[in-house]
């Protein structure tokens, strides 16, 4: 372009055309492609040629060429949030039929012990990223104070060692584990793995991956947002966790597993410490049924701030299963014949599963479909708008994208199911504090750090329960507000015992736990056999040791003392949950040496 021309283009922003003479040939065809699209405004603050040059310069650093495809779409899918358009429009909803999973029954056994064999095949993709308010740092339960982390770490290690033990092909592969981080999460994500050492995991093993945040919208025109701190920057937000694919795809990571025969892509979210109770047998039903894409469901309350899976059946003909996000469910509903909206049935539950985001996918055809959309997920917008006129918006928004709406670009002959487990034993995410969960409507699930950390111990005392122990029934207590179950508080490792079979084989005899007892079982070869516990017992030994714990244990354990969240004389990861222990008595054990070591009739510590 001759310079005229330029001068001439950049005339409708009289303060870009005069800094032109400081920008590179790059740069003034970016700032070209800008005002193209309608961004003038993010100019019309610039001082004269000789002031503020580096900060000038440093605008175009955030650039990409992309931009004008992000405008383009912003534009679009800005004019139809305002005009309210249905983004189902077309498809009727039903509800899907999916394989439904009953915890200790034969199938779920048999299931459990096919996907123990495939774990040794299978890479672990964990979505921690955006704005990074969950933290995988945060404890999962507080008898131990494990993290989530490190409980997914454990977990992901004594799959891949159960798998070792029974792989048919004598596969000694280590499972990689991915974690998506973003800016907000990332150095905390690689400092708590390199101050743990990896918890245990090669970190060979380990690869971070990290989102990129996207530029922040003002106005339905999409025009760009500045950043309130710094007017030469343009704002940004997170993208959604839907970024997860297109990393994976150009990471090269897919192309590796595959030449080294794995065969399925797990994808789990930050803080539910149930998920691997679930994982087992869900990767157990991909197998069985060479599901393409499994999703993993629990029954969901209505409105409950889960996503709904759904039948979508196109009035041309075309149908799919797929996850409506829970604030499009309810106006879907009602625009299609189902005037309550977003209701339970008769059950007590939405008729549609609630999605966990849990999502198992077979490796090759995976790869095969991102490699024709390079992994973009298609995109949505927000907006949180002033007033009904829908005219300005309340915070500037973006889009974003789900990694659950992977989906929706496969073809008809691909095979997606669901798998739907109870939520005792699959879903507890801690992911409201406690102001929203006491606002979570009578009977829903409160998604908080206290149902989170009750969660683990009802399910493992059912599990025991299941296994044959005598667990006493739990009592009801208020926490922040909160009416909870309080059952005791079970925990052990996932080495200890992973699959139900596992579980069944360290249990024998008559066995009882009090409802005020605590058992932390930190070693892998623990035996418990005829025993009875009241109080506190925390057990460790070494791997080639093997501990056999019976006769009564009893002392004044630990007790339970109330917490108000707003007390900030205690630290936040304690404060949140409600409670915190006061470890009045306890019967801790260590076994260092290798050995049979028998541990019963204990007398009292005291
Ligand atoms: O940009 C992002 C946003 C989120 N995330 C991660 O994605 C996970 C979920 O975060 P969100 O808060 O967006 O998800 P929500 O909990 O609201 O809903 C999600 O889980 C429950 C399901 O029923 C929903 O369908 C699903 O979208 C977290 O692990 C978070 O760290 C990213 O990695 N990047
Ligand atoms: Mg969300």
């Amino acid at each position: 372009m001759d310079s005229s021309v330029v001068s001439d283009f950049f005339s409708s922003a009289p303060a870009l055309q005069s800094n032109l003479g400081i920008l590179s040939p790059d740069q003034i065809e970016l700032a070209k492609i800008l005002l193209e699209n309608g961004q003038s405004h993010l100019f019309l603050h610039w001082p004269e040629p000789g002031v503020c040059d580096k900060e000038k310069l440093s605008f175009f650093e955030q650039l990409s060429w992309r931009l004008a495809a992000y405008i383009k779409t912003a534009k679009e899918l800005l004019a139809d949030s305002k005009v309210g358009k249905n983004p189902y429009d077309g498809f009727s909803p039903s509800v899907p039929s999916g394989e439904n999973l009953t915890f200790g029954d034969e199938n779920f056994i048999e299931m459990e012990k096919r996907g123990v064999a495939e774990a040794s095949k299978a890479a672990f993709v964990l979505v921690a990223g955006g704005l990074g308010e969950r933290l995988v740092a945060l404890p999962r339960e507080t008898t131990t104070g494990t993290c989530f982390l490190q409980h997914y770490i454990e977990s992901i290690l004594a799959l891949q060692e159960a798998s070792h033990k029974v792989a048919s092909d004598g596969s000694q592969r280590e499972i990689p584990f991915i974690i998506m981080t973003s800016d907000d999460t990332h150095s905390r994500t690689q400092e708590l793995l390199k101050s743990n050492s990896y918890f245990g995991m090669k970190p060979t093993q380990v690869h971070l991956l990290k989102q990129e945040k996207v530029a922040c919208l003002d106005d339905n025109d999409a025009r760009l947002a500045l950043d309130p701190h710094n007017k030469y920057k343009i704002q940004t937000k997170p993208h959604g966790h839907g970024d997860v694919h297109s990393l994976l795809y150009s990471s090269g990571l897919l192309d590796k597993w595959l030449d080294a025969g794995l065969k399925w892509v797990l994808f789990f979210q930050d803080t539910n410490g149930l998920l691997f109770n679930a994982i087992p047998a869900s990767l157990g039903v991909s197998a069985t049924k060479q599901y393409h894409v499994n999703s993993l469901a629990v029954p969901r309350k209505a409105k409950e701030a889960i996503g709904g899976i759904t039948k979508l059946t196109h009035a041309d003909g075309r149908s799919m299963v797929i996850n409506v996000e829970y604030n499009q469910l309810d106006p879907l509903l009602r625009a299609s014949g189902f005037p309550d909206g977003d209701v339970n049935c008769e059950t007590g539950y939405s008729p549609f599963p609630g999605n966990i985001n849990q999502l198992i996918l077979e490796l090759g055809p995976y790869k095969e479909e991102l490699q024709k959309t390079g992994g973009a997920i298609k995109e949505f917008v927000n907006p949180k708008y002033k007033d009904s006129t829908k005219t300005s918006f309340k915070s500037s928004t973006r889009l974003e994208c789900m990694m659950q709406d992977y989906p929706k670009t496969l073809p008809p002959t691909a095979r997606v199911g669901f798998t739907v487990m109870d939520i005792w034993l699959a879903y507890a995410p801690v992911k409201n504090n406690p102001e929203d969960a006491a606002k979570v409507p009578k009977g829903n699930p409160y998604h908080s750090a206290t149902s989170g950390e009750m969660a683990i111990y009802r399910a493992n005392s059912l599990i025991l329960q299941k296994a044959g122990v005598k667990v006493e029934e739990p009592v009801k207590q208020v926490l922040n507000g909160q009416e909870v179950e309080v059952w005791p508080r079970i925990t052990w490792k996932p080495k200890w015992g992973m699959i139900f079979s596992d579980i069944k084989t360290k249990v024998c005899g008559h066995c009882e736990v009090s409802q005020r007892s605590t058992m932390a079982i930190l070693g892998r070869n623990v035996l418990i056999e005829d025993l009875c516990l009241d109080g506190a017992l925390i057990i460790d030994s070494v791997d080639d040791a093997e501990v056999h714990l019976g006769g009564l244990i009893r002392n004044d354990g630990w007790t339970m003392e109330n917490v108000d969240y707003k007390d900030t004389s205690v630290p936040e990861e304690i404060r949140i949950r409600g409670f915190r222990f006061n470890k009045v008595e306890q019967l801790e054990k260590k076994f260092t040496q290798p050995g049979k070591i028998a541990v019963v009739d204990l007398p009292r510590v005291k």
